[in-house]
């Protein structure tokens, strides 16, 4: 539980002239900064390769922030707070000279040594930077120092642990945050409060009242100008192993006896650690893949991924992963959680459906309609709220014929434009200090250990890759793991103001 406070500190941000932070970060700042969360004796420091003095630097945080209607003396105001430092990642004397612009930063707006560095650099620079702040003593102050990772936090199971031994030699679990920028999105943290403060869900949420359940993340963008990272990278570890993962682990999780991070934490990495273990061999009868062809999409000629910028010709990588996963509890046994997501897609759509199981006697069978099952829909994105799809008498038939009715919660029109960004949150929270919605070591131990045996299977070509044609929902495949379950995949094209 978070308490109300203005956090002090001095934000570092290693890769301050990167894509991320200039689309992310910096307005998130803003916005926290225009909230007033965050104490206005702050400082930022940017620090990157580039040449730049801090007027070039204000001047790129001025563009990134400018979608946000503010004053012109809000503005100045923020950009003041904003330091550039040159700096190379290999370089010894590059933090020596950090660390003294963090003390001058420190002395001149009161700030006592609370730091936090976030790392938006390419993950082999990770575990130097660590080190280096450490050995130079940039970690070491009267406050508190905090560490945010980005993403990919390894690319297996080995790497990872490699890379965490390395951060850890500098910085304790409690000070490492491992962004998950999911677990900052408004309705992702949304499922605990869904399931736990509601009577009339958690009595049905197990195996004997639900039938299966369906996450969705699909895109309608192609890889972009990522081509060299995704082809190292692909559907499987991009998506599935953080954040499709996370979410399953989310809707799966006991109950935590209090709501702190280490009882959340704790029991998301025992649905973890319950993910029902496969072999390579069985890969195949558990997972899709699926690579993104040519195809017209809002009425313009797309390419295949084969044809974008930085992809092999004869690249084997997936765009497109579906998937079924069993958590082997007593809650869930024999209940199949399904995976989905993939680029360049029909829709942009993230959204969690839970099918309820079919009532033992329908008393409305022998009527002409067959009955639909109870559905509850968590809309995560683009849209926000949640569907319950119940079943009502047809008005007006005096037959009793049913129909289904859906309740809806619009979390849009309640909070539409002020819905925080996932990064502001997860920036305020590790400035608070609250670890819950990053990812402890565990969680990415036992995500790696799962996602690597289909990895290797699809290496071992163990698994068809197949085409999808661009503005498809993927390959038919993604179906027929459904459909010999006796199941089918939930639309999630539906806007939520459309129904
Ligand atoms: N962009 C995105 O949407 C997302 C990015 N991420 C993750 O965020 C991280 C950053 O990504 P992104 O912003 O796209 O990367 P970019 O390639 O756009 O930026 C890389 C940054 O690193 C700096 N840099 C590179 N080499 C050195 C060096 N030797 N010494 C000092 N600085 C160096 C660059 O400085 P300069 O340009 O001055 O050379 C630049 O600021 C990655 O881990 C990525 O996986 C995660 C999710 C989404
Ligand atoms: O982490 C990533 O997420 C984005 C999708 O994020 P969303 O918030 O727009 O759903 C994805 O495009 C990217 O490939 C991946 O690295």
């Amino acid at each position: 539980m978070k308490t109300k406070v203005n956090p002090k500190a001095v934000i570092v941000i290693f890769g301050a002239t990167g894509d991320l932070a200039k689309r992310k970060l910096f307005i998130s700042i803003y916005r926290l900064f225009l909230s007033q969360k965050i104490d206005e004796g702050f400082a930022v420091v940017g620090v990157g390769r580039r040449p730049w003095s801090n007027d070039e630097f204000r001047e790129t945080v001025k563009k990134s922030i400018q979608s946000i209607a503010s004053s012109e003396t809000e503005i100045e105001s923020f950009l003041s707070h904003f330091y550039y430092h040159q700096f190379e990642v290999l370089e010894p004397s590059s933090y020596i000279e950090l660390g003294n612009l963090l003390t001058n930063l420190d002395n001149h707006y009161l700030i006592p040594g609370n730091r936090v560095f976030f790392l938006a650099m390419a993950p082999e620079f990770f575990g130097t930077i660590a080190k280096q702040l450490k050995q130079n003593g940039l970690a070491d102050t009267e406050g508190w120092s905090r560490i945010v990772i980005e993403k990919p936090f390894g690319h297996d199971l080995p790497s990872a642990i490699e890379l965490n031994d390395e951060i850890r030699e500098a910085f304790s679990e409690n000070q490492i945050y491992r962004i998950d920028h999911y677990l900052g999105k408004e309705m992702v943290q949304n499922i605990e409060v869904i399931r736990f403060a509601n009577a009339m869900f958690e009595p049905l949420w197990n195996n004997r009242f639900i039938s299966n359940i369906q996450i969705t993340s699909s895109e309608i963008l192609g890889v972009e100008d990522r081509g060299k990272y995704y082809e190292n990278s692909g559907a499987l570890k991009d998506m599935v192993q953080n954040h499709m993962l996370q979410m399953a682990a989310l809707l799966a999780m006991e109950p935590p006896i209090k709501l702190t991070t280490e009882e959340i934490r704790s029991e998301k990495v025992k649905v973890f650690k319950a993910l029902r273990k496969i072999d390579e061999n069985e890969v195949k009868d558990y997972f899709v893949r699926g690579q993104y062809d040519a195809g017209v999409m809002n009425g313009e000629e797309v390419p295949a991924y084969r044809n974008e910028n930085n992809v092999a010709p004869e690249s084997q990588t997936e765009t497109f992963v579906a998937g079924k996963l069993f958590i082997d509890n007593f809650r869930w046994a024999g209940v199949p959680f399904y995976i989905r997501t993939g680029k360049r897609m029909a829709t942009k759509s993230t959204k969690i459906i839970v099918q309820f199981s079919d009532i033992p006697m329908n008393l409305y069978y022998n009527t002409k309609e067959t009955m639909s099952p109870n559905l509850l829909i968590i809309h995560i994105q683009p849209d926000e709220g949640i569907t319950l799809q119940l079943n009502a008498k047809r008005s007006g038939s005096d037959e009793g014929y049913t129909k289904p009715i859906q309740l809806t919660f619009n979390n849009n029109c309640v909070d539409c434009i002020n819905t925080p960004e996932a990064y502001e949150r997860l920036i305020y929270d590790c400035m608070l200090g609250d670890g819950t919605n990053f990812t402890h070591w565990d969680e990415v131990k036992y995500s790696w250990s799962f996602v690597d045996v289909i990895s290797k299977a699809w290496d071992n070509n163990l698994a068809p890759l197949t085409n999808y044609r661009s503005g498809s929902m993927g390959p038919n495949e993604a179906d027929t793991l459904l459909t010999v379950d006796g199941h089918k995949w939930w639309p999630v094209t539906d806007r939520l103001n459309e129904n």
